[in-house]
């Protein structure tokens, strides 16, 4: 394993900013933790790169302590949201900057440089300004001066944190490329869903200080373990439910649940393309309170009698209109029953 947190604890006057994570990462593999504001996710960075000491547990890398472990001695890179480049050096300059610190000849400087450049799409771009360069050019200036010294993980705080979202989207596939071809092994945090799921082998939900999920994106993405990570990915159909067979009484009737779900008083999920309109007279009775164009489909806000709105996602040409009375009935196999622990 190269990095090891165990029972890593972290307390601010006296209150627990982590609070006791075990958290892996294994060599080559990308690890994306995702959570709200203040949930300790630069915290964490901050104990593995050195610059924030632990008030109780163990970081190790490569099965080593590092308690003690001055930051630049590590062997980890890090690269922070605002890029913090050198801005009176050119694109060369600041990408040197470690292997210089590391004692590299100047040829060997030089080499290192042309060869990240070309890496992170910046060929011919050396004696540019720093200042002159778009967000996008500065974001890749960032990535080649903290890949420069060959650390052994790779840190990203909010990497693409700045950016406009179709530039976040192109870079994040290139970043996700560029760390498969390289072989990086990566930690980074994010508290956006979109880009960690496109980023991470792995991602890592935190919720005041703890994990609260750890998976693939499609097991967090399908399988959220709670409501809380459920409502962090933007889920809103989630209700009280009493679980019966295969069938759960909720607020908005009885609801199928998949086989082998677990029984009694829970929370339940219910994805928006499990909602499926149907003849008013044929499911539970709504009227259309709102439309959300979302690209691929409608967002449909329906509101039945006398319970809480639900979303359903629906086919762009198939959206009924705000004000049309529709009917709804629920697809088992899109609705998780989540654990019954207390939401936020
Ligand atoms: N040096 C410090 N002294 C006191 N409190 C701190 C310190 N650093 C962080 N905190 C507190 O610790 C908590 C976690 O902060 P952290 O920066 O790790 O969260 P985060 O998840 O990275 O948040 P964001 O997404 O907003 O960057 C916050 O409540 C923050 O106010």
């Amino acid at each position: 394993m190269l990095l090891r947190l165990e029972d890593a604890t972290v307390r601010f006057d006296g209150r627990p900013v982590l609070d006791r994570v075990d958290l892996e990462v294994a060599e080559h593999e990308i690890v994306c933790v995702l959570g709200p504001s203040g949930s300790g996710k630069s915290t964490l960075l901050r104990v593995v790169a050195g610059l924030q000491p632990l008030d109780g547990g163990r970081v190790s890398l490569d099965g080593g302590d590092q308690r003690g472990v001055p930051a630049h001695k590590r062997g980890v890179g890090l690269m922070f949201q605002d890029h913090q480049l050198f801005p009176q050096r050119d694109v060369a300059g600041n990408v040197a900057f470690g292997p210089r610190m590391h004692g590299a000849a100047k040829g060997e400087r030089a080499a290192r440089v042309e060869e990240l450049l070309e890496l992170v799409g910046l060929r011919g771009a050396a004696r540019r300004r720093v200042g002159e360069l778009s967000g996008g050019e500065q974001q890749r200036v960032a990535l080649a001066r903290a890949l420069a010294p060959r650390p052994r993980l790779l840190m990203l705080d909010e990497p693409l944190g700045q950016l406009d979202r179709s530039l976040r989207e192109r870079l994040v596939v290139e970043l996700r490329a560029l760390f498969g071809e390289l072989g990086t092994t990566v930690l980074a945090v994010t508290h956006d869903q979109g880009e960690a799921f496109a980023l991470a082998d792995r991602v890592v939900v935190m919720r005041d200080g703890r994990i609260a999920q750890s998976g693939t994106p499609l097991e967090v993405w399908c399988r959220p373990v709670d409501e809380f990570v459920a409502r962090f990915l933007g889920f809103d159909n989630v209700v009280e439910a009493t679980v019966t067979g295969q069938a759960a009484d909720t607020v908005w009737g009885k609801v199928p649940v998949p086989e082998g779900s677990p029984q009694g008083v829970c929370a339940l999920l219910v994805r928006p393309a499990g909602v499926r309109l149907v003849g008013v007279a044929d499911g539970l009775r709504c009227t259309v309170a709102a439309r959300t164009f979302r690209g691929t489909h409608v967002a449909v806000h329906l509101q039945p009698e006398g319970a809480p709105r639900l979303e359903a996602a629906c086919a762009l040409r198939d959206a009924p209109e705000p004000g049309d009375e529709v009917g709804v009935s629920f697809d088992g196999n899109e609705i998780v029953v989540l654990g019954a622990g207390p939401a936020a």
